[in-house]
């Protein structure tokens, strides 16, 4: 058994001739919170649907849990799937629809898997109520609950958390915290905040092409890079550009010094020895962050 959940090999899927995936290869390890980041259009949702086994691809290949995602029932039982968009068939009341669900997909105690799954969405007060009349949200819980039920080995979740309140969207994200490890999980999001705190690691694409795949630590710099917030006194950068180990230091503003330094060296050492230094030529510091927010790293790549 293999330590890869799902591995893509030069995918590409074309409409006609709109190609919203060109040529993306990356593989997501079993265990991982892994996120597709990107903007509208970007092709994540045509990746879910081709990971899923929904759609073929044009050119290249896809293994899912060790298998082609496209050859009918061999993810049985070991996929559950929130599609973007999930509509709930009117005319059913929720917990009856998730038993059904969970009859299809041959689990063997229906009602308590409905049950389990929907009070871990927090919506155990729609049990009875028809599908037609959930609120947005409660809706996209109620297709969650159905993608969690028998707890698949892997959970495939685009957008889970768009257009859910607050309190709901927290929730939703302690429920993919707690499949870590356990499950693997594939998430994607325009909450690039959410993917950072979530997510072990992520590919981002850009206009159906992979700009970049890797841990968060690389996605964000966490090993190469840190900003100190300077209170009070005068940095004087040629003394710590001739530091081991740094590679760049520079002011980004009138409060913000940016140290960047090469691999393979533990950062507390360079950050110890940075803040060392600058405490020695009586520079007050406000605080230190390692790496650059995700959302920051993503806006200057694309
Ligand atoms: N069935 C289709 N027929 C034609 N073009 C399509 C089809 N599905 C997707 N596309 C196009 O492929 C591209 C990628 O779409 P996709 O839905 O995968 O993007 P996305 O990253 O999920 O976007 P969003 O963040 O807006 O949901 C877009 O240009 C879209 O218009």
């Amino acid at each position: 058994m293999s330590d890869v959940a799902i591995e893509l090999f030069g995918v590409s899927k074309r409409f006609g001739p709109k190609v919203a995936v060109n040529g993306v290869s990356f593989s997501v390890p079993k265990g991982a919170v892994y996120g597709l980041i990107g903007p509208n259009g970007a092709g994540k949702t045509t990746t879910f649907s081709m990971m899923c086994g929904y759609l073929y691809p044009s050119e290249g290949s896809l293994k899912v849990m060790d298998v082609d995602p496209t050859t009918p029932g061999a993810l049985k039982g070991r996929l559950g799937a929130l599609p973007q968009d999930a509509v709930l068939p009117p005319g059913w009341e929720v917990g009856a629809l998730l038993m059904y669900w969970a009859r299809l997909s041959a689990l063997a105690e229906p009602e308590r898997e409905a049950r389990e799954a929907l009070d871990k969405v927090g919506l155990m007060e729609a049990w009875n109520v028809q599908t037609q009349a959930l609120s947005h949200g409660m809706a996209k819980r109620a297709a969650m609950a159905q993608a969690l039920m028998g707890s698949p080995p892997l959970v495939l979740l685009d957008e889970p958390t768009a257009g859910l309140d607050p309190r709901v969207a927290a929730q939703v994200r302690q429920v993919i915290r707690d499949m870590k490890g356990r499950q693997t999980v594939v998430v994607s999001s325009h909450n690039l905040q959410e993917l950072e705190e979530l997510c072990d690691a992520a590919a981002i694409l850009d206009k159906g092409t992979l700009a970049q795949a890797g841990s968060m630590n690389e996605l964000t710099g966490q090993g190469a890079e840190f900003r100190v917030q300077i209170a009070r006194g005068s940095v004087i950068i040629p003394e710590l550009t001739v530091m081991p180990h740094i590679t760049d230091a520079r002011m980004e503003s009138d409060t913000v010094l940016r140290v960047r330094f090469s691999g393979g060296v533990a950062p507390e050492e360079v950050i110890s020895q940075v803040v060392r230094h600058l405490l020695q030529h009586d520079v007050l510091i406000l605080g230190v962050s390692r790496g650059q927010r995700l959302e920051d790293r993503v806006l200057q790549m694309l």
